[in-house]
């Protein structure tokens, strides 16, 4: 079934339904989309829910008490949900009857009781997952939208945390159940969910909503995607972190590629590639001010692009050095790929001379650990923790002086638009 008009995909992110008053403002910007075109909203956790219930799950998985934390945000959703439904019945308990959110937040408190030991990375999906579906339910609620459950018809495998999808199925699904959903007015789902073939929870990983936005348009023929955050659209750098920076208004694909590559969190780096695949636009917008012009992410040239400054914290740099002094051949590189792989620590960047080989990987003390005593026989290996890794794009000669002042670079590397580098954390 082929929906008669252009499919609008909005994906709102945790800020943008961190309280009553941003769910009210989401409410008014999907209220100002054409009645007549579909439209298909993804929503994020509430704010922060996603860290609280990473914490959560920690408590519950290594043995620790986590009643409190749990009424915490058991208490913050039920009163959003009264904050946004004051009319709405209250069911025995007290609470506001609010879609199934009663019923979800009992089986949280349910599947935390029954984690065990071990197994970490799938139990792990099955309790952060919660704030996906929690905040959808009291968004629809508040919006009057269609709630749909995600997760049986985006189909990944079992990596756990970081779900592959299979498209071909998902796109199956997706076009026979949710097509005719649309016709009957927008449908809000949950952002970052997925589901395996045997109906276990899989999320795709950390801010993956923004690529579940892409999913969705790729395999029901958006016309486009917007995403709403609370920046102008997308700026040179952070604004959070860098001074005086600049909207791009229009940027291609494979610049904004890069960006999210090297590390810019204003959009999750997955999402570019089926959107350019399918020529779907991506447009960044401000849900505090929704009629500015924010940002076209398109097929599009362009000449001479300001550089964009991009940092990336919690880095850690791991230097193989061989025992017997041999060069760093590719037999030798080939087991270090290998291990890497092994233990899921990504490189964000590596360089090599005769008798060592460096690498830059975000920090996980765990998948450090494990490298350590896989390749620590064949190699002497060092690391630092505590690094930045910044990178400037379209870099010219004065970005850099103004970037590097003062800093002890501890690794550095050119190409002809990119520069980048490893320093101790400093600040700005
Ligand atoms: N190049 C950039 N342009 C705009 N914002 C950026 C950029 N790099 C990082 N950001 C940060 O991204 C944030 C928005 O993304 P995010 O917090 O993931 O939104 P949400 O979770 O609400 O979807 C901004 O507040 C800003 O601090
Ligand atoms: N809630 C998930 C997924 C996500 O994309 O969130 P956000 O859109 O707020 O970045 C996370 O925090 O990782």
């Amino acid at each position: 079934m082929q929906h008669p008009l252009p499919l609008s995909v909005y994906k709102f992110g945790g800020a943008s339904v961190k309280d009553a008053a941003a769910i009210r403002n989401l409410q008014s910007i999907i209220g100002q989309h054409p009645t007549e075109q579909p439209l298909l909203v993804v929503v994020s956790a509430m704010g922060k829910t996603t860290n609280a219930l990473e914490h959560l799950f920690q408590l519950a998985h290594s043995g620790q008490d986590y009643t409190e934390p749990l009424l915490a945000l058991r208490q913050f959703h039920q009163e959003v949900a009264a904050e946004l439904l004051p009319d709405a019945p209250c069911n025995a308990q007290g609470h506001v009857e609010c879609g199934a959110l009663s019923g979800l937040l009992q089986e949280l408190g349910d599947r935390l009781g029954s984690v065990t030991k071990g197994d970490y990375d799938r139990q792990y999906d099955q309790i952060v997952s919660y704030g996906e579906l929690l905040a959808t339910c009291v968004v629809a609620a508040a919006t009057g939208t269609q709630w749909l459950d995600i997760r049986p018809l985006i189909r990944t495998d079992h990596t756990w945390r970081e779900g592959r999808v299979d498209w071909p199925t998902t796109e199956r699904n997706l076009r026979d159940q949710v097509l005719p959903l649309l016709a009957h007015g927008p449908v809000l789902t949950q952002g970052f969910l997925g589901g395996t073939s045997s109906g276990q929870t899989t999320t795709l990983g950390r801010e993956g909503s923004d690529y579940t936005a892409a999913i969705l348009a790729y395999c029901l023929g958006g016309q486009s995607v917007t995403i709403w955050k609370d920046v102008a659209g997308l700026l040179n750098a952070d604004p959070k972190i860098f001074p005086n920076t600049v909207r791009y208004p229009e940027i291609s694909y494979q610049e904004t590629i890069e960006m999210a590559y090297y590390g810019a969190s204003v959009i999750h780096p997955k999402t570019i590639k089926p959107l350019a695949v399918r020529g779907i636009p991506l447009y960044v917008k401000s849900f505090v001010d929704p009629t500015a012009e924010g940002t076209k992410i398109h097929d599009c040239k362009h000449a001479g692009l300001v550089p964009a400054y991009i940092r990336k914290t919690d880095q850690c740099l791991i230097s193989f050095e061989s025992k017997d002094l041999t060069f760093i051949s590719e037999e030798n590189l080939e087991v270090i790929f290998g291990a890497l792989a092994q233990v899921r620590l990504k490189i964000n960047l590596m360089q090599n001379s005769a008798i060592s080989f460096s690498v830059c990987t975000d920090w996980h003390e765990y998948r450090l650990r494990k490298l350590l005593e896989t390749l620590r026989e064949q190699f002497t290996i060092y690391y630092n923790t505590g690094l930045e890794l910044y990178t400037i794009k379209n870099y010219t000669a004065q970005a850099i002086t103004e970037l590097t002042h003062g800093r002890e670079l501890l690794l550095e590397q050119r190409t002809r638009q990119t520069f980048q580098f490893v320093s101790r954390t400093t600040g700005l």
